[in-house]
């Protein structure tokens, strides 16, 4: 697996939110974190990936442009987790996420099913939700059985927008190391959507920041990030620093004032 984009641009009925966006080869097995402010596009580009948005210049996933690809094979590989869950339903969670593998084998809904959706709320650490109907979830758990939902399938692209917004600090670990896991084991490609900048620096091999209708920064996280960079994405005064395992880590002094956030 291998994802690259050339010179793609995504927006809303003709007015390009992104324009001349390049993202270099992301080798099998790697994170990918999308930060940048409010509005600068994270969703809009993960929906272009998914083949959701309106999405112009090349998608490239496996040497094939996603616009080739017919669309039974893009549902099969590629699994989207949106920011905006649904409210949640009468159903309960086993079947939400039984309903995410038929959704994704339509010819032979049974087949290997049960065993990965135990599969999945075990990894997850979800048993004690399995039986719980959606609507009676709380926002977070809700959120950790979309992330289910999409897991369980199994694909080879993963893009969440956003997965840890509504989770408190056990399950963030647990969701970034779920998906590590997947990554190292089966050479999936993640992309997620996150504000947390210091959860996406601890975690992702590529951090890509979005402003102004591009890319201000791309790189390892390591290197990605600096002051003029934190200036020009969030209109803020902020430090990166290395905390004591070796981590990079943003220390946000305080907001600029608005004028002078103009990336
Ligand atoms: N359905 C839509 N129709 C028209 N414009 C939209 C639509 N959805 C988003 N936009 C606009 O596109 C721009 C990018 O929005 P997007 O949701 O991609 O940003 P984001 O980086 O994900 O933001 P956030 O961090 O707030 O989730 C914003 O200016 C937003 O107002």
């Amino acid at each position: 697996m291998s994802l690259s984009l050339e010179n793609v641009s995504a927006g809303y009925a003709g007015r390009p939110v992104l324009s001349g966006l390049d993202l270099a080869e992301v080798p099998s097995g790697s994170i990918v974190a999308l930060v940048g402010a409010n509005g600068a596009g994270k969703s809009t580009l993960l929906r272009g990936i998914a083949g959701l948005g309106e999405a112009k210049g090349r998608i490239v996933l496996d040497g094939q442009d996603i616009s080739e690809l017919p669309p039974e094979m893009l549902v099969g590989r590629i699994g989207y987790l949106p920011q905006a869950l649904p409210q949640g339903s009468s159903l309960i969670a086993y079947e939400a996420v039984m309903s995410a593998v038929r959704a994704a084998r339509p010819d032979s809904p049974r087949a290997g099913g049960a065993a990965a959706i135990e599969q999945v709320f075990d990894t997850l650490g979800l048993r004690d939700l399995a039986m719980r109907r959606l609507r009676e979830l709380s926002g977070g758990q809700r959120q950790m059985v979309g992330l289910a939902q999409v897991l369980v399938r199994k694909p080879r692209l993963l893009l969440l927008d956003e997965p840890t917004s509504a989770l408190d600090l056990r399950w963030q670990l647990t969701v970034l190391e779920t998906v590590r896991r997947m990554a190292d084991a089966e050479g999936a490609i993640c992309v997620i959507a996150i504000h947390d900048i210091n959860l996406a620096l601890r975690f992702c091999d590529r951090l890509v920041v979005l402003g102004g209708g591009g890319v201000l920064s791309s790189g390892p996280p390591a290197t990605a990030l600096d002051a003029d960079v934190l200036r020009r994405a969030y209109g803020i005064e902020a430090r990166v620093e290395a905390c004591s395992r070796g981590f990079a880590i943003v220390l946000a002094d305080h907001a600029l004032s608005l004028d002078h956030h103009s990336p």
